[in-house]
């Protein structure tokens, strides 16, 4: 079943990477899934576009929506300056177990906050529990159709401030119509569409970033 293959990735970071080293867990995962099974991680073709984003904004409070094994999540923590942290929410219980054991592989328990549970509940709570003002950037990689509704719910509840990044993978594969018009629609966005393609595949897919005017 499908945890027993996130439990394969968890033992071939904790074979092949080097403790306290994020971009060796980062490799050891991207070489699992090319050469032993496919998983859902944004990869390293989109990683790499997803890292020059980190590396552009420079946030302090990031939100990532839909943990899974914590691939994006060590990637993006690597680049954070010291006092950053990232908050990442995982609705499945058996992810978020393996996320931590490869978020502590990587020695980043200190910047990453894994919340289980779901984003609609948890993202209302987000100032009395985890005393965050706003976001500076959001990383969506969680259920598709939630990508809207939770971009709205992080508005109403005044997450976002005038210059956050959304982040947004798989708008095209498996797609997020809904988003995507919405971002694109919006004049409360400027968006921008990075071409990439799904995770170790040829198909088609990509990154849209929507800066929030306020
Ligand atoms: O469903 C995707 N992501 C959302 C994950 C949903 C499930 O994992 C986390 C959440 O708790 C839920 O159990 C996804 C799917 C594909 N795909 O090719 O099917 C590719 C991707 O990059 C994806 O993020
Ligand atoms: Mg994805």
């Amino acid at each position: 079943n499908y945890y027993r293959d996130v439990n394969r990735l968890l033992h071939a970071v904790q074979k092949n990477a080097t403790k306290g080293d994020p971009r060796s867990v980062v490799k050891a995962i991207d070489n699992f899934c090319r050469q032993k099974e496919w998983a859902m991680n944004v990869g390293d073709e989109k990683g790499c576009i997803l890292d020059s984003v980190v590396s552009e904004v420079n946030p302090v409070t990031v939100l990532e929506l839909g943990t899974y094994c914590g691939y994006s999540t060590v990637r993006i923590a690597s680049l954070l300056p010291p006092r950053a942290k990232i908050i990442t929410l995982e609705f499945n219980p058996d992810y978020a177990k393996i996320a931590r054991q490869v978020i502590a592989w990587a020695g980043l328990e200190d910047k990453i906050q894994v919340v289980e549970g779901p984003s609609g509940e948890w993202i209302p709570k987000m100032k009395e529990q985890f005393g965050v003002k706003t976001f500076d950037l959001v990383f969506l990689d969680h259920w598709k159709d939630r990508y809207l509704p939770d971009t709205k719910l992080l508005e109403d509840c005044g997450l976002l401030r005038k210059g956050t990044i959304l982040l947004a993978d798989n708008v095209i594969c498996p797609g997020t119509p809904d988003y995507l018009e919405y971002v694109r629609n919006s004049p409360r966005y400027k968006s921008q569409y990075f071409k990439s393609h799904l995770e170790y595949t040829k198909a088609e897919d990509g990154l849209e970033k929507s800066v929030f005017l306020g």
